[in-house]
């Protein structure tokens, strides 16, 4: 029987992330968002994808701590050294631990849905090739790459035609699959804009997901002006 793919969470410390939006978040408000960004991620696959393993990549012992607490592997580097680094860690890790694909989604999409995940794992076939979902701003949100080093890992800005670029260079099949929910991770002032466009825009009928998460950034968001709490850092 085909081995289930592992899926794999990078999370840099909690302290050091989300800095894109320090234009509306002051720091210990910006490590919040990060950790229950971080919570939900890990909650939504230990709940609804409880089937598949799940390694989270992480350079924070708190953040090992939490992983472990919602049935996660831990792989430990010593220093953050970026996306593509912990990629392809993860990649070598799997590859040591017998899995022959793995699928790397960051902890930071507003809204995960079980139906999205499970038909981007359905399109896997056990044959070498790489399926992705875009985000929104050319990044990749999801990354299912068989073997897990199928290619080198290109994350960073327009990171989906990068992506695309190495498997072709490698002459393996790289399917795209377009996720509405998925495609939109939280990163600039804009993607915040866009959550709360999306809850004023659909009132009552907003996803719970995204109206739980646009009321945590409501009460994390300073009113102060931006100049007032930045002289303070
Ligand atoms: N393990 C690990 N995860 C990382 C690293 N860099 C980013 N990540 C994770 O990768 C995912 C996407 O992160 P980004 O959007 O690039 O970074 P961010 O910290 O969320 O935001 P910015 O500071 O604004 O770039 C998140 O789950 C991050 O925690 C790293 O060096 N190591
Ligand atoms: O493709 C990428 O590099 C990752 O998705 C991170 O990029 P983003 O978080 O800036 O979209």
């Amino acid at each position: 029987m085909l081995k289930k793919p592992l899926i794999v969470i990078p999370v840099k410390g909690f302290n050091k992330a989300k800095t894109r939006l320090g234009g509306r978040f002051p720091p210990l408000r910006r490590a919040t968002l990060a950790r229950r960004l971080c919570e939900r991620t890990l909650r939504f696959f230990h709940r609804y994808l409880p089937e598949y393993d799940l390694l989270v990549v992480t350079s924070s012992s708190v953040i090992a701590d939490l992983a472990k607490r919602h049935g996660a592997q831990v792989l430990q580097e010593a220093v953050a050294e970026g996306l593509s680094a912990a990629a392809e860690r993860a990649a070598k890790w799997s590859q040591m631990h017998g899995y022959e694909a793995q699928l790397l989604i960051p902890a930071d999409i507003a809204h995960l849905d079980e139906t999205e995940v499970r038909s981007l794992l359905a399109i896997y076939s056990g044959s070498p090739g790489v399926v992705l979902c875009p985000a929104d701003d050319g990044g990749t949100n999801a990354l299912l790459t068989s073997p897990p080093d199928a290619i080198p890992f290109r994350f960073g800005k327009r990171s989906a035609s990068a992506h695309k670029e190495a498997a072709s260079q490698q002459g393996i099949p790289c399917q795209t699959i377009e996720l509405t929910h998925l495609r939109f991770d939280l990163d600039t002032p804009e993607d915040l804009d866009t959550l709360d466009s999306i809850v004023q825009q659909h009132g009552g009928d907003t996803p719970r997901e995204l109206k739980r998460l646009w009321k945590l950034c409501s009460a994390l968001h300073v009113t102060t002006p931006r100049s007032a709490w930045m002289t303070t850092q």
